[in-house]
């Protein structure tokens, strides 16, 4: 008999049939409070679970008593319970690299319309107010040669610092746990402490997980080391900014702008401050979403949960300890 895995996010045909080859698939189209007890039933038998968003946390993983690996199609794996799933030898695989590209497209994408404010003018220009050439109330800020700050230099923020370098001759700073050697001899980027990064910057790029550590580590006081002329960008997590703070500090017009893709709270309520603050670009957490990297993502995610429950997993995974 076929182990029983449940999948919870709508997969392109030929990714379901290459799932079914192997397993019998609990089809849930996503994780929502109506289904909770559904999924929950579920879970007692199902010995892979395969999909993204949704909270699994302990109270989850207490129903999964047959559980042996998880697989998340995204390369952030916050909402889930690494540590109890250590604990318990269950495997838990992620999908680096195959969306590393395409979010540092996004962040380009944020610095660029923050900066030369492309959303606001094209809207003022859509509601007809467009009746001779603009004035320096419409001006922006320029990208090129300004100072960028990477927070984070992973696998997206070297994507980024290699845009900012080789495309647009971009001074890279950063911090991180680690110096990065690729980072300074491939883009000449510059290792330093987050308050110089927060000083010197024109734009900071969060590009962290979220963890304990980086839990509102953008708060007030960091965003008062910013330049009134500096851009928070953040594609990283939305707790690791103090949303709130941020707001405060928009409003004042202590900082610049903010180029926002995730939040504390997803989906971002209609009526946040964010969507009605002129010097924001806040965008539904698209970082990754385009058909190709979508497509790539979901069949490394399928490949990963195949390979944990069938054969020997060397790379993907967020917790190997647990292979044997
Ligand atoms: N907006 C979106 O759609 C997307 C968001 N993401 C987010 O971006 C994050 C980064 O992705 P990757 O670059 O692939 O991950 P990565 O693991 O390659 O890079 C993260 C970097 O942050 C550093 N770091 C971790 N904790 C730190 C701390 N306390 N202080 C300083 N540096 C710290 C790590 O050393 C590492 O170099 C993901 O964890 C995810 O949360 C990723 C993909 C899409
Ligand atoms: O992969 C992730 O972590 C995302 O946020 C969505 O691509």
């Amino acid at each position: 008999m076929k182990p029983s895995i449940i999948l919870y996010k709508i997969l392109p045909d030929d990714l379901l049939a290459r799932l079914e080859q192997h397993f019998t698939v609990l089809p849930f189209n996503r994780l929502t409070s109506e289904n909770r007890q559904d999924f929950l039933l579920a879970l007692k038998q199902a010995q892979g679970l395969i999909g993204s968003g949704g909270q699994i946390d302990k109270s989850v993983l207490d129903c999964a008593p047959a559980l042996k690996a998880v697989s998340t199609i995204s390369v952030g794996y916050d909402n889930f319970d690494v540590q109890t799933m250590t604990e318990r030898g269950i495997i838990m695989m992620h999908t680096p690299t195959v969306l590393t590209e395409t979010v540092a497209d996004t962040v380009m994408a944020l610095i660029l319309s923050t900066a030369r404010r492309v959303v606001e003018v094209a809207e003022w220009a859509k509601s007809g107010q467009w009746k001779g050439s603009v004035g320096s109330e419409l001006f922006g800020l320029d990208v090129h040669h300004k100072t960028i700050g990477i927070l984070g230099m992973g696998r997206i923020g070297l994507a980024l610092a290699q845009r900012a370098h080789g495309g647009f001759n971009m001074p890279v700073i950063y911090n991180d746990r680690q110096p990065n050697p690729e980072a300074n001899s491939r883009f000449n980027a510059r290792f330093c402490d987050l308050d110089t990064l927060l000083a010197e910057s024109d734009f900071v790029c969060v590009s962290l997980p979220l963890t304990e550590q980086t839990h509102h580590l953008i708060s007030d006081e960091q965003l008062a080391k910013m330049k009134p002329s500096a851009i928070l960008i953040n594609t990283g997590r939305g707790p690791v900014v103090d949303e709130a703070a941020l707001i405060k500090a928009l409003k004042q017009k202590r900082i610049y702008g903010a180029g926002l893709d995730v939040f504390e709270k997803e989906p971002l309520s209609a009526d946040s401050e964010l969507f009605r603050l002129p010097n924001v670009v806040a965008l539904p957490h698209i970082g990754s979403a385009t058909h190709e990297t979508r497509y790539n993502m979901a069949a490394c995610a399928v490949d990963n949960l195949i390979t944990a429950l069938t054969g020997k997993v060397t790379v993907n995974c967020v917790n190997p300890q647990v292979i044997k």
